[in-house]
This record gives C-alpha cells, structure tokens and sequence, in this order.
C-alpha cells in the first residue's frame, strides 16, 4: 500500500487530490456535537494543501436514501473543517453536478473544498458494481489523485471507498496508516484476557461480527441496542426494544458455541426501561425504572444496562489485558441512559491493560461525556470497520488502496 508520504515525496502542486474521508460526525440540527472524525483527518488534509495540492475533500453523513436531504448536509462539517483549518473551505452543494464542477475548477493552488454527501447519490452505496461503477466515473472527473482516510468507511463495498480507488493512482492517508497500525496489534498478538464489549445501535451490522469474534476474544459482554436480541433468544419478553429478529437463531447458536468453546457470553442481568424513547434535544426527565433482564414489561424498551450489569462488566473488565470496545452501552446522549456507558468508558480507564475503544458515536461518548482522550490506549473512528477488521476480513477500502 502506498502511503500519502510517497505521493507527497512525488510532489503535488497543482494536482487535484480526492481525500475519501469519514466526516460522519454526530450533528444536533445543524450543530456538530463531537468533530472528532474531523479532527482526525486533518493531519492528512493539511499535508495535502501544505503542499500546493487542490484538495477536495469528500464523504457520507448518516444514511440518507440515494437522494439530497438537508438534515445530512456536509455544510456544518465543511465550515468546522475550515475553522480547524485556519483557511476558507470552499462547499459544493452538489456532489458530482454543475456545483461541484465548478467548486473544484475553482480551486487555487493549496485551497481545500468539501462536496456535498457521497450518499445523496444512489450510486454510492448502489449493489450493482455498473451503478457504482458508473458514479465513481463521475466522481474521478474531479481528481486526479485519490488519498484514502475514511477508515470509518472502510467495510463499505461503496462507490467512493472501493470502485473510486481503481480509477486514480491512489494512497493511504495519514488516518488509515495509523488505524491500521494500532489495530494490527490487536491481531497480530493479542495479550490475553482479551475483553470486546459490543453495544450500540447498527444492531445487524455488529451480530454479524460475534461469529468471528468467538474464536478470538475470552470474553465478550454485550450491551446497547444488540443485547435485546440475545434476551429475546433466551426466551424473555423484550417489549419495545430494539430487535433484529431475523437473527435469532444465530444468536441461539452463538450462545451455544460460547459455552462449548469457553468463551465468556456476558450479557445484561438488568436493565434500564421506559414507555418510550427519550427526546434526545430537549433531553427532559424520563424517570426509568430498572427491572431484571428477564422482566422487562411488555411496554416498555429497554435503553441502557441497569446498576448490576454496570457493576458486573466492570469487575469483567478488571483483569484484561487487552480491551476493544465498540458501541455504548444505552443512549447516552440522555443523560437518564449515561451511566452504563460511563461505567464502561471508567472500567476502561481504571484498566491496566490496552484499551481501544472504536466507534464514532463510541468515541463521541467517551469526549462528550469527559473522559480524557489519554486516558485509553486507541480511541478509532471507526466501529464496524474496526471490528471487521479484528474479525480478519478484508476490508474493501483496504484492498482497493493496494498497490
Ligand atoms: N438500548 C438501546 N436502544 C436504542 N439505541 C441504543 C441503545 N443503546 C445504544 N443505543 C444507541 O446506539 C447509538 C450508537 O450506535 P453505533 O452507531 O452502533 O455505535 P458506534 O458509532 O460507536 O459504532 C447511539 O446513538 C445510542 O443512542
Ligand atoms: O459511523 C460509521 O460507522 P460506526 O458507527 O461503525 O463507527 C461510519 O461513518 C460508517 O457509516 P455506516 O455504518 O452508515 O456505513
């Protein structure tokens, strides 16, 4: 894989540099709520425009439906980067259209512009390789150059992160050489007992991953929206929470694998409940109660593991020597659903072993709610990516940056 110090080596001036970056931040209306994942691609981005390259920078925000929708603009995202910057960040407000074209013509020497979400088009995310193919055609136009730094995006089969590489000579970015580095180490030689706790919300994506996960991990303890699905698999009412019931049968059988092979399955003994799913804006009082997992009211949704479990993954967390975390514990942007992730991300920092926490929300958990970024091993911008790449998988954004 050529890195972005050898195209930087081969100079840049002049050239127009696509940088496929993950600025999929976590957004209040239009406020950014942790710039992290900005943050994180600006040693590349600056390296590029340092150097006299035109430097158009683009990603995802959210899941919109193949079509523009202004509750995922890239324009807060695109004003941050350029305060980061120090500079004027030049927006389109098109991705392959008349604005963009005209964006990236107009760029001087070192200037930087970011394009409207890649997802506001079909072809992005499209199944059919001529769709993508056909999108990544038009996304070429605009560079000469492509500089691969989305690590979030990485496990994504999309027409910027895997069919957009091929067409340009391309390079990893300064953000893809580090994740790749501190996540091989998980790989490559894990100390032992190795701890994955798994939550959040992308309940599919992350089931998908256990199967892997437990010919690698001693102990794996679920929380978040994921650990519905296991109760309902061990026979209990879930009322309203969140359920991928398509598969059950897996979870039934992992749960029979883990206890075959000794792995450690750990899941909630209780748990935090409500009517309904707290207003995450006004973030008014909800009054949870807290029942045992196997009693939660046919009502009610579950929306964070209760002060047993909190006090249960802690002391399973104690004695590792190696921790990947990915996904919180319940919603943690209310602070009445807070304290399972806090008890995790405490767990982590009171940990001797290598932490590495990974997710985007995951990482904007652990900032927005004060840890200190120091205080763990890896914070990585991206959970689905990282965890396909702990399960040995090759990642299509890896691949396509290959020589
Ligand atoms: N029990 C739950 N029910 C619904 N949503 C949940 C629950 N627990 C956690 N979440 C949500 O999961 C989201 C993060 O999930 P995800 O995107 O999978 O994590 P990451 O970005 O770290 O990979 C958060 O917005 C949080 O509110
Ligand atoms: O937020 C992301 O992943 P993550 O939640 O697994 O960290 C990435 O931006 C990928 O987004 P996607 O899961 O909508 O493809």
């Amino acid at each position: 894989m050529k890195t972005i110090d050898e195209l930087l080596s081969e100079g840049v001036a002049g050239k127009r540099v696509f940088v496929r970056a993950d600025l999929n931040v976590p957004l209040d209306g239009t406020t950014i709520t942790d710039d992290g994942r900005i943050r994180a691609v600006l040693p590349t981005v600056k390296a590029l425009a340092d150097a006299g390259a035109r430097v158009v920078v683009a990603s995802h925000l959210g899941r919109p439906k193949g079509a523009p929708d202004p509750a995922f603009s890239l324009a807060p995202a695109a004003a941050r980067l350029g305060e980061l910057l120090g500079s004027d960040v030049a927006f389109a407000t098109d991705t392959v259209g008349e604005s963009a074209g005209a964006t990236v013509a107009g760029l001087a020497d070192g200037q930087v512009a970011v394009i409207e979400n890649l997802r506001f088009n079909a072809g992005e995310t499209s199944k059919d390789d001529a769709e993508r193919g056909a999108f990544a055609d038009r996304l070429a136009a605009l560079a000469d150059v492509y500089v691969g730094d989305g690590f979030g995006a990485v496990h994504r089969k999309h027409a910027s992160v895997f069919d957009l590489p091929a067409r340009l000579p391309h390079y990893a970015g300064h953000l893809i050489a580090a994740e790749v580095g501190v996540l091989r180490k998980l790989t490559d030689d894990v100390k032992r007992p190795y701890v994955v706790a798994l939550g959040g919300a992308k309940v599919s994506d992350k089931l998908a991953v256990i199967d892997q996960l437990l010919g690698k991990a001693d102990r794996l303890l679920i929380g978040g929206g994921m650990a519905y699905t296991f109760l309902k698999a061990k026979g209990y009412e879930i009322g309203k929470s969140l359920l991928q019931e398509d598969q059950i049968p897996a979870v039934q059988e992992y749960l029979e694998r883990a206890e075959k092979n000794g792995v450690e399955l750990v899941l909630p003994v209780d748990t935090l409940v409500s009517g309904e799913f707290p207003d995450l804006k006004a973030k008014a009082a909800t009054h949870p109660t807290t029942v045992a997992a196997d009693a939660i009211p046919a009502d009610q949704e579950g929306l964070d593991i209760g002060p047993e479990t909190r006090k249960l993954y802690a002391s399973k967390l104690a004695d590792a020597a190696t921790v990947f975390w990915n996904g919180p514990m319940g919603v943690f942007e209310h602070p009445d659903y807070a304290e399972g992730t806090k008890a995790v991300a405490q767990a982590l920092v009171d940990s001797p072993g290598f932490t590495v926490v990974g997710g985007g929300d995951s990482a904007a958990a652990v900032r927005t709610l004060g840890f200190d970024e120091q205080a763990f091993g890896h914070i990585s911008t991206g959970g689905g990516a990282s965890l396909e790449y702990l399960e040995g998988k090759t990642l299509p954004g890896l691949a396509a940056l290959e020589d």
